[in-house]
């Protein structure tokens, strides 16, 4: 057996927590030879339910888990932290845009950001997933000057497998035919979820689907506005099937992406295909041993560019938000 890693979850009480932690636990994130010792953080009205959790948690028994820590100190919580998923956060409500969440939700990031740099393990690996993330996460990294900004992600994986869904449901395949799908930018409506370069049985998606006004009219706002569809038909917003994404997305980057696909993940811009170095972009991926590279030298058409454009000019506006709110320098 490896030596347990320690895998912290902000708003482990809540309902991504709940979907999340169990499968944590069972080896699904990190692999089923990986222990883990688990380090929840909540609110401290949360932690009598957060006690809940962890009661049902020990009740698996799962062999992986090496053991569990609770507290309402990120500094207890992100102790030599391996990896840290940052969940805790407000949803929306039906008729809001994730960015107006920013008022509520930034504040949350910067002392987390604070405590991961003091306290985190110096290799930790940060996934945010509260909304907005990609916006959260350039909050957490601007106050975590001990740490790199590489070491920050924020989730545009619930996104990339919708759009493997939609794609696989228009053509007829299974979604295992479906490889090189991006989700480029924000998590939000102005995400651009590009099929000029994703494969259907190794096919070009965008010529094999062969219909533009489906693709820029039915299939982007699909994707791109299924969180408000789920919250208009569930009255809560997207859980297991966010949970299932983080999971996927820290796999990928301890584990590595597959041999001749690749996957998406938000981070900071090193200025590739012209996205404004620092802003927290999602772009194509592959990962060998933890090394997480922007695939190069794909062609982009002038219908991608304006998309991705889009998609920048809307973060450059959450930064300036941020920076006026004074969580960012
Ligand atoms: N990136 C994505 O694709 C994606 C997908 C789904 C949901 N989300 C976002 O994830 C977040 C959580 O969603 P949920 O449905 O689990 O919400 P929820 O309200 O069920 O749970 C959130 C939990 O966070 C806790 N919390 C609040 N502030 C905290 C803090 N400072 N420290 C620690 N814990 C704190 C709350 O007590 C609560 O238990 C929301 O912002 C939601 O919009 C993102
Ligand atoms: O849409 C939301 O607010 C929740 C989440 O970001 C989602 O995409 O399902």
């Amino acid at each position: 057996m490896k030596p347990p890693v320690r895998v912290a979850v902000t708003g482990a009480a809540g309902q991504i927590g709940y979907s999340l932690l169990f499968r944590i636990a069972s080896g699904a994130m990190l692999g089923e030879d990986q222990p883990v010792i688990l380090q929840l953080l909540e609110i401290t009205p949360a932690l009598k339910a957060l006690n809940g959790v962890v009661m049902e948690l020990k009740d698996c028994a799962f062999p992986l888990l090496a053991g569990v820590v609770t507290s309402d100190d990120p500094k207890v919580a992100f102790k030599d932290a391996d990896y840290a998923l940052l969940v805790g956060a407000l949803p929306r409500k039906a008729g809001m845009e994730r960015s107006d969440l920013l008022n509520a939700n930034g504040g949350i990031f910067k002392p987390q950001g604070e405590a991961l740099s003091e306290v985190a393990s110096r290799n930790v690996k940060v996934l945010v997933v509260g909304n907005p993330a990609n916006t959260n996460a350039l909050i957490a990294l601007s106050n975590a000057p001990k740490l790199k900004p590489s070491q920050f992600h924020a989730m545009v994986r619930l996104d990339h497998n919708r759009a493997i869904s939609q794609l696989a449901e228009k053509t007829g395949k299974p979604v295992t035919a479906i490889q090189k799908m991006t989700i480029w930018g924000n998590h939000s409506t102005t995400q651009f979820p590009d099929l000029y370069h994703a494969t259907v049985d190794g096919k070009n998606a965008y010529e094999l689907v062969n219909d533009h006004a489906w693709y820029e009219t039915t299939f982007i706002p699909t994707v791109a506005k299924r969180g408000a569809a789920i919250i208009e038909a569930r009255g809560l917003s997207s859980a297991a099937s966010a949970a299932n994404a983080a999971i996927a997305h820290m796999r990928s980057w301890a584990l590595g992406t597959a041999e001749g696909d690749w996957t998406s993940m938000a981070f900071p811009s090193d200025g590739s295909y012209g996205v404004p170095e620092g802003l927290v972009y999602g772009f194509p991926v592959t990962v060998k041993n933890g090394q997480v590279e922007i695939v190069k030298g794909l062609e982009i058409n002038a219908f991608s560019r304006a998309k991705m454009d889009a998609t920048a000019k809307e973060l450059e506006e959450e930064r300036q938000a941020v920076k006026d709110l004074g969580l960012v320098k």
